[in-house]
């Protein structure tokens, strides 16, 4: 066996890169182990470096790929998680990650400058959506069914400094994320409380919307943790448990928008649809790549590879599936909304319930607020879910400590890395106000979508 240079780890990560745990040295043939087959090509040669043995290893380290015939053997095994997830529960979780508070807010933003134009913009940015959802949906069903997502096809496309890379930004996308829905889920429930006429007013901020310190660094909520706790509990029991939980809010969601969409159509004024596009094209297209956020999810599926029943036909069929009943609903929605109202009357930050209440359709609201909990909880619980399982897929190739990599015997679930995320989630939650910066991160989502394409031509042409 070619022994790969591990220097470029940190100490803890070389250790478990040269010591694999028994577990991870049967679920997936990795690191140096797994360069001995097709990728040895990729790695220069220590020898032929002229800048030292940290230089060469640090290059090795870099360019090191997982090769994919590695990984037949671990989806092979069966051990640790358990195939638990159908076709629908696949369909329903990318729904469920993908319809948050995005279409009951940004539809609002996005209208009052691209007017009705804002359905071509969710058809445009669906349309994208759906040229990358082929490429996840080839790279899913082409490898063999594991945890790991796009860090895994970054890691056989590319290699372990790329995929490490990938595995950064989705940690920060996700880390931050979950925060910021968590921070505002707690405001929701708080707002809910205040319907109480004796509650209103009365909640202290620390509890669900926040109270300031130094400045406005710090802003504490307990709420938010609590919240995040309980679904992290749920996520531990195991996978069954925490899919129906989301297969029941999901459900409910997508028939509130449903409901939404039908109360609306009777509502709709065609005139208020001319112009269409009233302030041009360009404002169309700048309002595709802000309505891009209300996609983000779909790939989640991908990341449940190693618990998906049918993984080879399903996750496809779940990826697709749930995009394209996310850009259904999305226009249906759109054209709903901009036929109610003159677009210039929309609000900007609750733009659905608004044009409800202004046609005096106020079970219409209550809905949409309970469709937006709900659509929070769901996108916050498969964040968490997703989340864990790549911290899985990393601990098992070593570039994460082996504890990661641990799956409990009788829940089937990574029971440490699921506590790990909901603990770096609600301490971020519990502390910090990370809502602006949850915005950012949509461009990260952006570029990751790009690498995933570029990855998948990768694989299917050979290019390197
Ligand atoms: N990984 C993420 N950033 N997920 C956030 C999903 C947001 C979701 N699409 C929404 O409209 O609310």
């Amino acid at each position: 066996m070619t022994q790969g240079p591990t220097s470029l780890l940190p100490v803890w990560a070389r250790t478990t890169a040269r010591r694999p745990s028994s577990r991870r040295q049967s679920l997936h043939a990795t690191t140096a182990e797994a360069m001995d087959g097709e990728d040895a090509h990729h790695r220069p040669s220590s020898s032929s470096s002229s800048g030292g043995p940290f230089l060469s290893g640090l290059c090795a380290a870099a360019l090191r790929r997982k090769p994919i015939s590695a990984r037949a053997s671990a989806a092979a095994s069966g051990e640790g998680l358990v195939r638990q997830l159908g076709v629908l529960e696949l369909v329903l979780l990318g729904i469920g990650a993908s319809i948050g508070a995005g279409i009951f807010v940004i539809t609002g933003t996005v209208a009052r400058d691209a007017g009705p134009g804002v359905t071509i913009s969710f058809a445009l940015a669906g349309a994208a959506c759906v040229l990358n959802a082929l490429c996840y949906a080839e790279l899913a069903s082409r490898f063999p069914a594991v945890v790991g997502g796009a860090y895994l096809y970054t890691y056989a496309a590319f290699n372990e400094l790329t995929a490490f890379l990938v595995f950064t930004q989705l940690m920060l996308d996700y880390h931050i994320g979950a925060a910021s829905i968590a921070r505002s889920l707690a405001s929701y429930f708080i707002q809910f409380l205040e319907l109480i006429p004796s509650v209103k007013g009365n909640v202290p901020s620390w509890i669900g919307h926040g109270e300031e310190f130094f400045g406005g660094v710090v802003s504490v909520n307990i709420l938010a943790p609590i919240l995040l706790v309980i679904l992290t509990v749920i996520l531990c029991r195991g996978v069954k448990e925490s899919s129906a939980v989301n297969t029941f809010m999901t459900t409910l969601k997508i028939i509130i928008v449903i409901v939404v969409v039908f109360a609306g159509v009777f509502e709709v004024d065609v005139s208020n649809w001319s112009p269409f596009m009233p302030n041009g094209f360009k404002a169309v297209v700048t309002g595709s790549t802000v309505v891009f956020f209300a996609y983000v999810g779909f790939d989640a599926v991908a990341n449940s590879a190693e618990e998906a029943k049918n993984p080879q036909r399903d996750l496809p069929i779940g990826i697709l599936g749930s995009l394209l009943a996310c850009v259904i609903l999305y226009v249906a929605v759109c054209l709903v909304i901009t036929g109610m109202l003159p677009y210039t009357l929309l609000g900007e930050d609750a733009p659905l319930a608004e044009a409800f209440s202004a046609k005096g359709l106020k079970f219409v609201t209550v809905l949409i607020s309970i469709g937006a909990v709900a659509g929070l909880t769901t996108t916050l619980l498969v964040g968490l879910y997703v989340q864990s399982r790549l911290y899985l897929g990393l601990g098992r190739d070593g570039l994460l400590p082996s504890i990661f990599s641990k799956v409990h015997p009788t829940l089937h679930t990574p029971l440490h890395s699921q506590i790990w995320v909901g603990c770096v989630a609600a301490v971020l939650a519990g502390l910090f106000n990370v809502h602006a910066l949850s915005h950012i991160l949509s461009v990260g989502t952006l570029v990751l979508k790009l690498q995933n394409t570029i990855c998948n031509c990768n694989t299917r042409f050979g290019c390197s």
